[in-house]
């Protein structure tokens, strides 16, 4: 069977199943009634059920990582793609709350598996200066999933109720299933490769065909490289920092922010992450392809993040005082622009780390956001703890200004990865 041979098809097949993999992520909330009645679920049963992704996900960013440098993308993503689908059926068919926490944590170990698949996919078929903005293109067609999974998913489950909806959800996943099986391969085929890219790839299939004695040394090394490296771990904490405070915001905090502090109905509160929302989706190839362009990964990131530190002090300081709203809509569209910025910390990552761990390297540095997520909502419910106003809504959001100057300091000790790449191969 002839194989694909166009890397923007391969990566959207990849995409495809990033995008099915967020859909879950945020799809619990728009079923939460239906399930709280026909399973009489509680509040904290629902919490759970939607955190049970969440932890699955974040701690099996490194174990998927390990897996894709030894097992390569593709076959990780089938066997990863399979457990969505089989989790989404199981989660439609579900008799019990117990049961669909089984499905639930099923579906987030599938999805688990994509993000360090598709990053390698992107180091396997794109060049090292078209990484930025591919990866940027990635954060696009991920939230495009997590948006698919507010209103038209509730369209969906009120014509097809919860159940119907996951079956869908099941059918739609055997699209990328028999795409990649069938025509997808982990490199691009052999002619159209350069010396560097045949040398890569001797080096990967080495890798992948390691007898599997050899592996667990492999792993162990792969480890050591990316764990003792110093600037994986610059980049883990702005990571931790900023996407920690973006997925914080933008997934509880924020309508309750904006509906506290500038005192608006939280329908039109909502309205306004979404404007926040689309900064996100245009910052995140737009920085991708400055970087590009530049070819400069720190500097790019440390302009965003001092325009993030910026945004949030103008949002949270600045502006309640004058309550104009005719300037929050461009500065919520421009902090949520530059929230997204530390995808170059994952394109700087896999530039500082040789190729044949990068699957490893990329689900390291993929934790932080996951843990991040966490404390800082946590410590935002602190805030919260005896009364919800506007200046605890305020107190607890100098967290995000806090996360950004910590985020923005700990660019300075970052490492330009980019530019040696690129000297090498010419
Ligand atoms: N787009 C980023 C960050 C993110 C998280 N939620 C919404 N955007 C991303 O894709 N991170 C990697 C991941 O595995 O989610």
């Amino acid at each position: 069977m002839k194989k694909i041979s166009s890397k923007y098809v391969v990566w959207l097949v990849f995409g495809l199943a990033f995008m099915i993999g967020f859909f879950h992520r945020y799809s619990i909330g728009i079923i939460a009634d239906p399930l709280r009645e026909d399973l009489l679920l509680s509040t904290a049963g629902i919490s759970l059920l939607s955190s049970m992704y969440f932890y699955t996900y974040g701690f099996l960013q490194i174990p998927c990582g390990i897996m894709v440098d030894a097992q390569g993308p593709r076959r990780v993503v089938l066997m990863g793609m399979s457990a969505v689908f089989i989790g989404s059926i199981f989660f439609a068919l579900s008799p019990t709350p117990f049961l669909l926490y089984i499905a639930r944590a099923l579906i987030g170990f599938g999805a688990a598996t994509v993000f360090t698949s598709i990053f390698k996919i992107q180091a396997l078929w794109f060049k090292p200066t078209e990484f930025a903005t591919i990866a940027g293109m990635t954060a696009v067609i991920g939230n495009v999933g997590g948006m698919l999974a507010t209103a038209p998913f509730y369209h969906l489950t009120n014509a097809l109720g919860w159940r119907g909806g996951h079956l869908i959800l099941a059918i739609i996943t055997v699209i990328p299933i028999l795409i990649i099986y069938g025509w997808i391969t982990d490199r691009p085929p052999a002619e159209t490769d350069t010396k560097e890219d045949k040398e890569e790839h001797k080096n990967l299939e080495k890798n992948i065909e390691k007898p599997p004695q050899k592996q667990p040394q492999k792993i162990t090394e792969g480890l050591k490289v990316v764990v003792s490296n110093p600037y994986a771990w610059v980049n883990a904490v702005i990571l931790f920092m900023v996407f920690g405070s973006y997925m914080s915001f933008s997934g509880l905090w924020g309508p309750h922010f904006l509906r506290y502090v500038y005192e608006i109905p939280l329908e039109q509160a909502a309205n306004l992450i979404m404007i926040y929302m689309a900064g996100v989706l245009i910052g995140s190839p737009a920085i991708g392809m400055i970087s590009d362009r530049l070819q400069k990964r720190k500097r790019v990131l440390q302009a965003a993040l001092f325009l993030l530190v910026a945004g949030w002090a103008t949002m949270i300081l600045i502006l309640p005082v004058f309550q104009k709203m005719w300037l929050l809509m461009p500065v919520l569209f421009i902090t949520g622009a530059v929230s997204i910025s530390p995808m170059l910390c994952f394109t700087n990552t896999k530039e500082l780390i040789p190729q044949e761990y990068t699957g490893i390297a990329t689900g390291f540095v993929n934790m932080a956001p996951f843990f991040g997520t966490s404390v800082i909502n946590s410590l935002f419910a602190w805030f919260l703890r005896t009364e919800e106003t506007a200046a605890t809504y305020q107190a607890g959001a100098l967290l995000f200004l806090l996360a950004a100057i910590i985020g923005f300091t700990a660019s300075f000790f970052m490492k330009e990865g980019l530019e040696a790449k690129v000297s090498k191969i010419h």
